[in-house]
């Protein structure tokens, strides 16, 4: 069976009067990465807070079958929370090692130090830290507890290409090892290589759940590009072609029916070369859901 680790039901939550999470369901099993995209400002970090038992809730949420914040909780879950460690002269390691005293079966600290390149800066005062070294700082804080579950929120803001690379692949290893994860990014690029799972948050409610493959099935908007000697032709009337761009020879069909529009194109223009076919990338979806909620908030 599989063993539930979040449980959500119909969860509310207000600053004052402003109502930012509304009426969410959310169940997570072991083993899940959870992509949680969302707008900025769409209740994403506050949702982590929720999780985290930093913000307060009923008995609607559970984690580890127990009230967000418990002791269990505590010990089980390893977060990258937005905002830096500005510390005052407090060294990298002494830093560290003093989040690992907080755990019974803390990671070894040298060992992470070593995956994460952080050896050569263990002598740095957090107050010195570059931006994306703190990222990574805060990173191995969250790995220390050698937690079952990981919230990561943002997590390789400010990283360079090389940081951002043992990131990920640290969270392939993760993955592995059967740990759990909520992940939000607005790197959607990343997020939907590892995420298992993809969840819209749009002003404080889920839009969309599921897996990549059927978000794309419910936008499935696909790019044909051809190249057209003939003068003779009318690719807007081919089966769900929803727009047409010519210039020159150079066409780009747009269409909501990709496959039977790709067959009746070979059929009726044999003649046509360099067909190239794009199916939207999870970044063009996540815009075409974001500017239609904004148009229909204008109607
Ligand atoms: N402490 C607070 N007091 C009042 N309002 C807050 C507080 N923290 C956040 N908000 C508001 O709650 C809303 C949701 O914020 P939240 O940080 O959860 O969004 P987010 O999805 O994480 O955004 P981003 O992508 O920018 O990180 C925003 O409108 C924000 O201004």
């Amino acid at each position: 069976m599989m063993e539930q680790i979040i449980s959500i039901e119909n969860l509310s939550f207000s600053y004052g009067k402003n109502e930012i999470i509304k009426g969410l369901n959310l169940s997570v099993n072991k083993g899940e990465i959870i992509g949680l995209i969302g707008e900025n400002g769409a209740g994403k970090t506050t949702l982590l807070n929720i999780l985290l038992g930093l913000l307060p809730s009923k008995k609607n949420v559970q984690v580890f079958g127990g009230h967000p914040g418990s002791l269990l909780a505590k010990q089980k879950i390893g977060s990258m929370l937005q905002g830096d460690l500005r510390l005052s002269n407090v060294r990298v390691e002494e830093f560290l090692e003093e989040v690992a005293m907080q755990y019974n079966n803390a990671n070894p600290l040298e060992s992470i130090l070593i995956k994460l390149n952080l050896v050569p800066h263990r002598r740095k005062f957090l107050k010195e830290l570059s931006g994306g070294l703190m990222r990574r700082v805060t990173f191995a804080q969250a790995l220390l507890s050698n937690p079952d579950l990981l919230f990561l929120d943002e997590p390789t803001v400010g990283m360079d290409a090389q940081a951002r690379h043992i990131f990920w692949e640290s969270i392939e290893e993760l993955r592995e090892q059967g740990k759990t994860m909520i992940i939000t990014s607005h790197y959607l690029e990343e997020i939907q290589q590892v995420a298992s799972r993809l969840i819209v948050l749009q002003a404080g409610k889920f839009t969309f759940e599921g897996t990549l493959k059927e978000l794309q099935a419910l936008h499935k908007q696909t790019t044909i590009s051809i190249t057209s000697e003939s003068e003779q032709h009318n690719f807007a009337e081919l089966v769900g072609v929803v727009n047409v761009e010519e210039s020159g020879s150079q066409v780009v069909i747009k269409s909501v029916d990709g496959d039977r529009t790709l067959k009746e194109l070979l059929l009726k223009y044999p003649r046509v070369s360099n067909i190239t076919v794009e199916h939207e990338t999870l970044e063009k979806i996540f815009l075409q859901m974001t500017t239609d909620r904004g148009n229909s908030k204008n109607d």
